[in-house]
C-alpha cells in the first residue's frame, strides 16, 4: 500500500476508535446520572455504596474525557502479522468477544512501541507513529525493523523532533506518544523502594517521573488509590507548570504540594537568607526543638499561691518538679501530657492542703476524714482559676506556630535551646514577631507538631471539611455538566437532578471527600507513593518531614546535583537517603537533553564546568543551527534595548527574561530570577547581566547554568559589563 492509502486506512481506524470512545463515555455518564438520581439509599451502608459508585463512575468519565486528544498515537506490527494500536486508554470490542481495539500505553503489550530498536526489535517489523490534531490524523511515520519484509515511511524520529520543536505553552505537555527507550525503562521499572532519577537539565526527569506515576497508578491502582500519591515541587509556579500532565493522562487523584504547603492550613513561599536556610535545614534542629519543648515545661521561680476556701497552698518547685517528672515519664507528647501534669499537680497540692488544714488535729491514720477533705480540695483545685493560670504558665498548650514564634522571637530562648550552635546561627534564627513563616520553617513546624501532639484546631478543621465536601459535590456535577452527550434537551442535566449542597449533605455521614482532598487536609496522612522534584534543594529537615509522609518508602526522587543552589541542599544522594533507606535506593541516570539545542548547550557546558568539574553536560538530541547571541549596551539603554528585542522576538511560543535577583528595570517584560525559572522552559530566553548573576560566590554559576538551560529554541544575553570569560563562545547579536 502506498502512503496515501495507509493514511486513509489509519484515519478510518482512528475514526472508528473515537466512535467507541464516545459510546463508552456516554454509557459511563448515563450510569453516573442514574446513580446520582437514585435517592433510594437510606442506610449509611447503602449511601456509602452509592458514593463508591459515584466516585468510580466519575473517574471513568474523566478518563474518557482525558483521552479525547490524541486517543490513538501509534501502531505496532509484529513479525507474526499482528497489529496493535497504542493509545491513551484501552478499548475493547464488546460486541466481538472483547477483542482489544486499543491498548493502553502502560500495558505490557505496548512496551515494544517504546523500546524496540533496530538492534532489538522486540518481535516487531514496524512501529508506526500517527501525527494527530484533535480527532484528525494528519500524517503517519514508520520505523521499519525488518527492511527485507516490510515497506514503510522510515524515520519516526520525526515524531520526537516535531514534538521537541513545537512551540511551548504555559504548561508542560505529556510525552506519551514519544517516550524514549531510556525513559521507558525508568517509567516501567519494577523497583518498590526509593528510586532516584538523576540527570542534567532537559533530560526529561520531570516528564519521566510524572509518567511513572501514571504507570504506577495503572499497575497498582488498588494500593495507590487507597493511600494516594503526593507530588512535591519547589514552588506553586512549578506545580502549575506540571499540573496538567497527569490529568491529560486521565489521572486526577494525586496531591500536588509545594514545599511551603505541606502543612495543612499554612501556605508560604517566603524564602530565608542563606544563613538561616543552612541552620534551619540542619538536623541540629531536631534536638533544638525537643529542647525548646522541654523548656516550656517550666518550674516556678517563686512559689505561686493558690487560694482555697479554708487554706492557701503553695505551688512551689518541688511539687511542680514531681508533677513534671511523672507527666514526662508517660512518654506522651507535650499537649497530650498536659492533663497528666495537671492531675499530678492537683494530687500534690491536695496532699499539702489536707496536711495544712489538719495541722495539729488530724491524725494520719484517720483515713476516712482525710479522704473527705481530699475530695473537697481536689474539687476546688479543679475549678481554681489561679491553678489554671499557673498551668498555662508552667505547661502551656502549644501550637507549632506558637512554639516556634516564641522560640525564634527570643534570643534568650534560642540560646537556651540551641546546644551546639554559635552566635551567627543564633542571629540567623531570630525572627521578628509577625514575620511571615518561611519555606524552611515548614519542616520545623511539622517537627514541632509531632512533638506537641493534639491541639485545639478541631473545630476549624471540621468547618474546612464541610466546605470541601460542598466543593467536591460541585465538582462531581461539573464533570457531568461538561459532557456534551448529556447536553441536549431530552436529557436531564446533572444540576437539574441534584444541587451541590444536597449532594454534600448526603455525603456528610461518611467522609466522602476524594482521597486527594482528605490527604491534603491531614498532616498525619501517609501516602502510598511520594514524588519529589528538584530534590537536590531539600534540606535534611525537609527529608525528615517527607519521610514521615511515606513510611513505606515508595518514592520517586527527581533531581540534578549540578543545579543545587540551596546551601542546605544535597551534596550527594547518599547523604540524604542512607539515613532512611541504607543501601536500598536505586539511582538511574538520564543523559539525553530533549530541551536545549546543541548550540545552547555548548555555551551552558562551560558554565557547568565552573559549577564543578565532576558534572557532565547532557547531550542534546537536536541542533537548530541558531547560534546564541550576546549584546553589550550602555546601562542607560538596557531597558529600551530589552524592550526592542522582546518586541522583535515576540511570536508563537513562550519567552522569558531572566535577570539577577533584585533587578529593577522599567521594561515591558516579565522579568524572573534564575530561581523562579528552575524546572521551567521557554522557547526564547534572554539572560540579563550574567556578570551580576555570577557575582554570588555560593551559587552564581549554578544560577547562570539554570538560566541558560531554560531555552528550547533561542538564547540571547544582554549585558552592560564585559562578558564573563565563560560566555566567550556567544556570537554578537545581528540586527
Ligand atoms: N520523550 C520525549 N518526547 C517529547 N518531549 C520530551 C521527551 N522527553 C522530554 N521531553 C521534553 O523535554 C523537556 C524537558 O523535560 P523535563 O522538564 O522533564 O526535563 P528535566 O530533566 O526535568 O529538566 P530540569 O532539570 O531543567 O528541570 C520538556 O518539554 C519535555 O516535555
Amino acid at each position: 500500500m502506498g502512503y496515501e492509502a495507509e493514511l486513509a486506512a489509519a484515519r478510518e481506524h482512528v475514526a472508528f476508535l473515537y466512535r467507541r470512545l464516545d459510546a463508552e463515555r456516554a454509557l459511563a455518564a448515563g450510569e453516573l446520572v442514574r446513580v446520582l438520581r437514585d435517592n433510594s439509599a437510606t442506610t449509611p451502608e447503602e449511601r456509602w455504596q452509592r458514593q463508591v459508585s459515584v466516585d468510580r463512575l466519575t473517574a471513568r468519565v474523566q478518563r474518557f474525557q482525558a483521552a479525547e486528544s490524541g486517543l490513538c498515537f501509534g501502531r505496532i506490527d509484529s513479525s507474526k502479522g499482528q497489529r496493535t494500536y497504542i493509545g491513551r486508554i484501552g478499548l475493547l470490542d464488546e460486541e466481538n468477544d472483547y477483542v482489544s481495539l486499543l491498548v493502553d500505553w502502560r500495558a505490557p503489550a505496548a512496551r515494544p512501541f517504546y523500546c524496540a530498536t533496530a538492534a532489538t526489535p522486540e518481535g516487531l517489523v514496524r512501529r508506526r507513529h500517527f501525527h494527530t490534531r484533535e480527532r484528525s490524523v494528519l500524517g503517519i511515520a514508520d520505523d521499519v525493523f525488518d527492511l527485507a519484509n516490510a515497506e514503510g515511511t522510515p524515520g519516526s524520529d520525526g515524531a520526537l523532533l516535531a514534538a521537541l520543536d513545537a512551540p511551548r505553552e504555559a504548561t508542560m505537555r505529556d510525552i506519551v506518544a514519544t517516550i524514549q527507550a531510556e525513559q521507558d525503562e525508568i517509567i516501567r521499572l519494577d523497583h518498590r523502594g526509593v528510586l532516584v532519577i538523576q540527570g542534567g537539565p532537559g533530560t526529561g526527569k520531570t516528564a519521566v517521573a510524572l509518567h511513572r506515576i501514571a504507570y504506577l497508578l495503572y499497575t497498582q491502582r488498588r494500593r495507590l488509590s487507597r493511600w494516594g500519591v503526593l507530588v512535591i515541587g519547589p514552588n506553586p509556579a512549578f506545580l502549575h507548570y506540571i499540573g496538567n500532565v497527569l490529568p491529560s493522562l486521565g489521572e486526577t487523584d494525586v496531591v500536588f504540594a509545594a514545599m511551603g504547603e505541606l502543612l495543612p492550613g499554612l501556605r508560604t513561599s517566603t524564602e530565608d537568607s542563606a544563613a538561616a536556610k543552612r541552620v534551619k535545614g540542619s538536623l541540629v534542629m531536631v534536638e533544638m526543638l525537643a529542647a525548646a519543648v522541654a523548656d516550656r515545661q517550666e518550674l516556678p521561680e517563686v512559689p505561686i499561691e493558690i487560694e482555697l476556701e479554708d487554706v492557701v497552698v503553695e505551688l512551689d518547685r518541688e511539687v511542680a518538679a514531681q508533677a513534671r517528672e511523672r507527666a514526662r515519664a508517660t512518654g506522651l507528647r507535650h499537649n497530650d501530657a498536659r492533663p497528666i501534669f495537671r492531675d499530678q499537680l492537683i494530687a500534690g497540692l491536695t496532699e499539702r492542703a489536707v496536711d495544712k488544714i489538719g495541722e495539729g488535729w488530724l491524725e494520719p491514720a484517720d483515713h476516712a476524714l482525710r479522704a473527705e477533705f481530699a475530695a473537697d480540695v481536689c474539687r476546688e483545685l479543679s475549678r481554681s482559676s489561679q491553678l489554671r493560670t499557673a498551668i498555662d504558665l508552667l505547661w502551656p498548650e502549644l501550637t507549632p506556630q506558637r512554639l516556634l514564634a516564641d522560640l525564634f522571637g527570643s534570643p534568650a530562648r534560642i540560646a537556651a535551646a540551641a546546644g551546639g550552635l554559635d552566635e551567627v546561627d543564633h542571629a540567623a534564627l531570630y525572627r521578628e514577631k509577625g514575620d511571615d513563616w518561611t519555606v524552611s520553617d515548614v519542616p520545623l513546624l511539622d517537627e514541632a507538631a509531632g512533638l506537641l501532639g493534639t491541639d485545639g484546631g478541631a473545630e476549624q478543621r471540621a468547618e474546612s471539611e464541610r466546605r470541601e465536601q460542598a466543593e467536591y459535590a460541585e465538582g462531581v456535577l461539573q464533570i457531568l455538566d461538561t459532557d456534551e452527550e448529556l447536553d441536549n434537551e431530552e436529557t436531564l442535566r446533572a444540576v437539574d437532578v441534584i444541587d451541590p449542597e444536597r449532594l454534600a449533605e448526603r455525603n456528610l455521614e461518611r467522609d466522602h471527600r476524594c482521597l486527594a482532598q482528605r490527604a491534603a487536609a491531614d498532616r498525619e496522612w501517609t501516602y502510598g507513593h511520594v514524588v519529589v522534584d528538584e530534590a537536590q534543594e531539600l534540606s535534611e529537615m525537609d527529608w525528615r518531614m517527607i519521610m514521615r509522609r511515606c513510611p513505606n518508602r515508595s518514592m520517586t526522587i527527581v533531581g540534578d546535583l549540578a543545579q543545587r543552589n540551596s546551601p542546605a541542599g544535597a551534596r550527594s544522594w547518599a547523604d540524604m537517603l542512607d539515613r532512611y533507606v541504607p543501601g536500598r535506593w536505586a539511582c538511574h541516570q538520564l543523559t539525553v537533553n530533549y530541551r536545549t539545542p546543541a548550540e545552547v548547550m555548548a555555551i551552558a557546558a562551560k558554565v557547568l564546568a565552573a559549577v564543578g568539574a565532576e558534572f557532565q553536560p547532557p547531550e542534546s538530541v537536536r541542533s537548530t543551527g541558531i547560534q546564541p547571541w550576546a549584546q553589550r549596551v550602555d546601562p542607560g539603554e538596557l531597558a529600551t534595548t530589552l524592550n526592542r528585542i522582546v518586541r522583535s522576538e515576540s511570536g508563537e511560543g513562550t519567552l522569558a527574561v531572566i535577570a539577577p535577583e533584585d533587578t529593577e528595570l522599567a521594561a515591558n517584560a516579565d522579568i524572573r530570577t534564575p530561581r523562579q525559572v528552575k524546572g521551567l522552559e521557554f522557547d526564547r530566553v534572554i539572560v540579563l547581566e550574567p556578570h551580576q548573576i555570577l557575582a554570588d560566590p555560593e551559587h552564581g554559576a549554578v544560577d547562570l547554568y539554570v538560566a541558560l538551560t531554560r531555552a528550547t529554541q533561542r538564547l540571547g544575553v544582554l549585558h552592560t559589563e564585559p562578558l564573563p570569560d565563560i560566555l566567550a563562545g556567544l556570537s554578537p547579536r545581528q540586527g
